[in-house]
Formats: C-alpha cells, sequence, structure tokens
C-alpha cells in the first residue's frame, strides 16, 4: 500500500479489555504504516457491559445489542474521541445519526474454538463433560452435535473464563479463534471447530471502525484498512440477522465466504438445547439480497416461532430481575 502524507492528531476511544485494546493496537499500527505521520493517542473508556461483566445477571438475559458501545458512541458524538474500532459482533443493526461506518479491516479466523482440560477435542471430550458458555448460539449447536454434553453458563472476559475452567468445574469452553489470535494465545485452543460443526457468530473474527458522519479527512485514512471481501460477506451475515431483529444473544449464526465474487452465506438458526436447527446455504451477487432470502427461508421452515420463543423467555427474565 502506498503510504499517504496526512498530518493529523487523533484520539482513539477504547474498552479496557485486553481483547479490545489489543484490537485497537492492532489498527493504530495498521493505520501508521499507511499514515507515517499520524499521531494516535488512546483513550480508555467503561461501557454498561463492561460493568455489567461484573454482576452475576447473565448478558444473554440482560438482551439488546450495543451494551459494549453506547457511552463510546457518546464520546464520538461529543469529540472526546475521533474513532472507535469495535467487534463487529457487538455492532447493532444500526449506528446512530452523525456516526458512520469509517471501515471493514480483512477479517480474523470467523471460527469458534474449544479450550479445553488435557487439551480434548469436541469428539474426545467424555460423556457430560461440562462446558461453559452463555452463548445460545454457541450452547444450541454444541447440543445438537453431541447431546450427552452439558452446557453451563461462564462469565467474563476471555482471560477469565479461561481461569474458571481451569479452577473449576468446567472441562472446556468455547471462544471466538480470533479473540484468542490477536491476544497471542492460540497455544491454549484445544480445537478450531469446523463451521459445519458450528456456525459462527454474525461478524465474529470482523471488527468495525466508526467515526464521525462530517469527518471526511478521517474516512480517507480508514479507507486504506478497508476490505472489500470481507464488507461484503459480513452485509450478507448482517442482513440475514436483520430479518429475525436480535443479535448475538439469540442462537442465529451466519457465516459468509466469497467464491469466484460471489457470496455463499450459511446460516443456521437452533432451539437453544439444541434439539431442533434449521439450516441453508444461498449463493449470490448482491450480499444484501442473499442475507434475506436465506432468512427468508429459514422463517419459512419455521424458525420464526423458536426465535419468538427465546426472545420471550430472555424478556421474562429481565422482567423478573
Ligand atoms: N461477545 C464478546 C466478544 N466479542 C468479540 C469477541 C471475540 C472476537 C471476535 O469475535 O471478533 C468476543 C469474545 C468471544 O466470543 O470469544
Amino acid at each position: 500500500m502506498n503510504g499517504v502524507d496526512i498530518m493529523r492528531s487523533l484520539t482513539v476511544g477504547t474498552r479496557g479489555s485486553e481483547l479490545a485494546v489489543t484490537q485497537t493496537n492492532w489498527v493504530i499500527n495498521q493505520l501508521k504504516e499507511v499514515v507515517p505521520h499520524l499521531e494516535i493517542k488512546t483513550k480508555v473508556i467503561v461501557t454498561k457491559g463492561d460493568l455489567m461483566q461484573k454482576s452475576n445477571i447473565p448478558l444473554s438475559k440482560i438482551g439488546g445489542k450495543g451494551l459494549f458501545l453506547k457511552e463510546i458512541e457518546r464520546a464520538l458524538l461529543d469529540g472526546e474521541i475521533d474513532f472507535a474500532v469495535h467487534s463487529m459482533k457487538d455492532v447493532p443493526a444500526e449506528l446512530p445519526p452523525g456516526l458512520k461506518i469509517g471501515c471493514i479491516p480483512i477479517r480474523e479466523d470467523a471460527r469458534d474454538c474449544l479450550i479445553s482440560k488435557g487439551n480434548q477435542s469436541l469428539d474426545s471430550l467424555p460423556s457430560g463433560a461440562v462446558i461453559g458458555t452463555s452463548s445460545l448460539r454457541r450452547q444450541a449447536q454444541i447440543l445438537a452435535y453431541r447431546s450427552d454434553l452439558i452446557v453451563e453458563s461462564i462469565r467474563g472476559n476471555i482471560d477469565t473464563r479461561i481461569r474458571k475452567m481451569n479452577e473449576g468445574s468446567f472441562d472446556a469452553t468455547v471462544l471466538a479463534t480470533a479473540g484468542l489470535k490477536r491476544l497471542g494465545w492460540t497455544e491454549k485452543i484445544s480445537e478450531r471447530i469446523s463451521v459445519d460443526i458450528m456456525t459462527p457468530a454474525i461478524g465474529q473474527g470482523a471488527l468495525m471502525i466508526e467515526c464521525r458522519e462530517q469527518d471526511d479527512e478521517l474516512g480517507q485514512i480508514l479507507s486504506l484498512l478497508h476490505h472489500a471481501e470481507t464488507a461484503k460477506v459480513i452485509a450478507a451475515e448482517r442482513s440475514f440477522q436483520q430479518l429475525f431483529q436480535g443479535g448475538c444473544h439469540l442462537p442465529i449464526a451466519a457465516h459468509g465466504q466469497v467464491i469466484e465474487g460471489r457470496v455463499r452465506l450459511t446460516g443456521m438458526v437452533a432451539e437453544p438445547d439444541g434439539s431442533k436447527t434449521f439450516q441453508g446455504v444461498i449463493e449470490g451477487d448482491d450480499p444484501v439480497q442473499v442475507g434475506r432470502e436465506l432468512a427468508v427461508q429459514l422463517l419459512d421452515q419455521g424458525a420464526g416461532i423458536v426465535i419468538d420463543s427465546v426472545k420471550e423467555t430472555i424478556q421474562k427474565a429481565v422482567q423478573n430481575r
């Protein structure tokens, strides 16, 4: 890539988690390579999601996307920071007015991975082994594949979850491969789970850089990190998700690939106990259309009934808090 000669002093806002800071630093380094004269300061911002993680209420029961974003978006709009790096997976369907997607950089490995005591794989775990996850998507797919395993809720950042597994009553946990790779912790991975067994979360492994709508100069800088192929599959995955009107707290998954210029999207919706799964694959040229068509296909099979009942359960849990 050619360097661009822009002098500007920027502030990036980030959550304080080790993963958030690592992802932000990755972006800073990428930017400095293409725009050597940039000066970038980092400002750590505490979000509601970070505070909730210290509590015992499962995030799936709090519901709603954007728990990790609100305070950061406030800081963007107030001009306290100029841009922010988010895990795509945690970004809601719509951005608030005044903000835009600065770019979508190249995606890391989208697969989930198993981290287990004794380095066991999903196939070699003994019957009755306890897997810690609070993701209904992961729970449903683990149980659909191995109904003899037990899933229990586990909370916290990546390092907390791994520690809880090693110290506590869990035999294994499932995390995003991308997070572990970025943190340099791949030696902890026991198995990268095939997308044929576990469809990844919508946007998993991808980042989204957000900035102010009117900041054209920064938009131009950020566009240097944009990865068109990633953006295409993300558009398909998110368009699929949009028809279910829900985020990563629902048992919904999608994984897009670009094959000879066309998008191939696999989608999955499941009953949280894994007793029933709806799956489909659609290929096409227009990512948004592909996502929509696939969602309609699964809705026609009855996936909407499953999702509505999961939403109802979440709603009740929120009311009873
Ligand atoms: N919801 C938490 C979250 N948001 C992004 C990642 C990992 C990185 C990614 O998916 O890009 C994680 C943790 C995990 O699921 O293991």
